[in-house]
């Protein structure tokens, strides 16, 4: 991870407490020990786990502590928590990971998935609502992540919605990771991609103020081979990754997944290596960009230790990219519009 390691630690005087649901899955089996190690919030500053997965999982559940204590991580409070209560989970945590999430099955539509994820964010929302701090910082990651960030945020008004967010830095390093790729330069040289909207295939992945060491700003179109190689390579590319690692893989993305995490978390605590860096984070939308507000929508943002960020507002839209956000801006109404219908008829 950047910039992580000799950071002066959040809490120097006690552990940070992380919650992180379906932890029995497969991403947690690759996030906790980057959290435990300290590769996330860096080597001085103690952690403490409370894991939380469903009654049918117990079993794995404890296998994955067990192997947490056999680590013999330094900064590892013990024993490590897990239940299946969340109340219990997200008691004191001073950052909660939503990864566990109801899967989409072979013949199930888009909007039984946003059904059976409404009904889980409302719940955790309630839970969060009842037993959370108000500095306590929520990143959904479990699909659909923009909807279900935005569920759980109607039902759990005691955490301000700057608090919340949702996973884009996946599908941010995916680009970064292709642009470094097709320049043949080193990752850390590429700055400042963005992704906007949902993470979906209609997310807008764009190098349009992207730069390297060799390509200024604005030059990054053209030296990716222009905007008809964008529209047919580039951009379909990282809109679909996801699809092409689950169909390689036979399981979604865990690996790059859980690095995304540490990512997102470790900026949006610590603040980027510099404070002109973008990043790509879905947050409530300000209104920026003619984005509809409160829709939970992915934006290049500046990040800032303590757990702040801002939305970058005044990066100029052409109609290229102006045609890209109205897509994924339509995509996610249509997701909230359906996701509020079904929890409406269960409050
Ligand atoms: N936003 C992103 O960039 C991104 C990237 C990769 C995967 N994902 C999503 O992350 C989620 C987790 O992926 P995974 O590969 O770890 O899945 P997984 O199926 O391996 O694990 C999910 C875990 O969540 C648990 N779970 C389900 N409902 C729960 C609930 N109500 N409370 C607590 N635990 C619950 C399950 O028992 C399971 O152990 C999926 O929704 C996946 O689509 C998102
Ligand atoms: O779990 C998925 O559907 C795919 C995942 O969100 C990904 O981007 O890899």
């Amino acid at each position: 991870m950047e910039n992580s390691t000799y950071a002066a630690p959040l809490f120097p005087d006690r552990a940070i407490t992380i919650a992180v649901t379906g932890a029995a899955g497969q991403i947690a089996y690759s996030l906790l020990p980057l959290l435990a190690s300290g590769s996330v919030f860096g080597s001085r500053q103690r952690v403490a786990l409370q894991l939380l997965d469903l009654p049918v999982t117990e079993s794995v559940l404890q296998g994955v502590t067990l192997e947490l204590e056999d680590g013999a991580y330094p900064l590892l409070e013990l024993p490590v928590k897990y239940t299946s209560v969340s109340e219990e989970a997200f008691a004191n945590a001073d950052i909660v990971v939503l990864l566990g999430s109801f899967p989409r099955k072979p013949g199930m539509e888009r909007k039984d998935l946003l059904a059976k994820n409404g009904a889980i964010f409302r719940e955790q929302g309630l839970v969060l609502n009842r037993v959370a701090k108000q500095e306590t910082r929520v990143l959904v990651v479990g699909n659909p992540a923009n909807t279900n960030a935005l569920t759980l945020s109607q039902f759990c008004t005691a955490i301000p919605k700057v608090n919340i967010t949702a996973l884009a830095r996946l599908d941010h390093n995916r680009l970064r990771s292709l642009v470094a790729r097709r320049l043949s330069c080193a990752v850390s040289d590429v700055h400042d991609v963005a992704i906007w909207g949902n993470h979906s295939s209609t997310q807008y992945p764009d190098v349009s103020f992207a730069y390297t060491s060799g390509v200024p700003v604005g030059k990054m179109r053209a030296a990716l081979g222009g905007e008809s190689q964008l529209q047919s390579e580039i951009i379909p590319t990282i809109q679909k990754r996801g699809a092409e690692v689950l169909a390689l893989r036979k399981l979604s993305s865990a690996m790059s997944a859980a690095r995304a995490i540490g990512d997102h978390l470790r900026d949006w605590m610590l603040g980027t290596a510099s404070e002109n860096e973008l990043v790509s984070m879905v947050v409530a939308s300000d209104g920026s960009y003619g984005i509809e507000k409160g829709l939970m929508f992915s934006f290049p943002v500046h990040c800032y230790r303590g757990g702040r960020y801002k939305i970058e507002s005044s990066l100029s839209i052409d109609s290229f990219s102006r045609k890209y956000l109205e897509i994924t801006q339509n995509e996610l109404i249509s997701e909230r519009d359906e996701a509020m219908r079904v929890v409406s008829k269960m409050c």
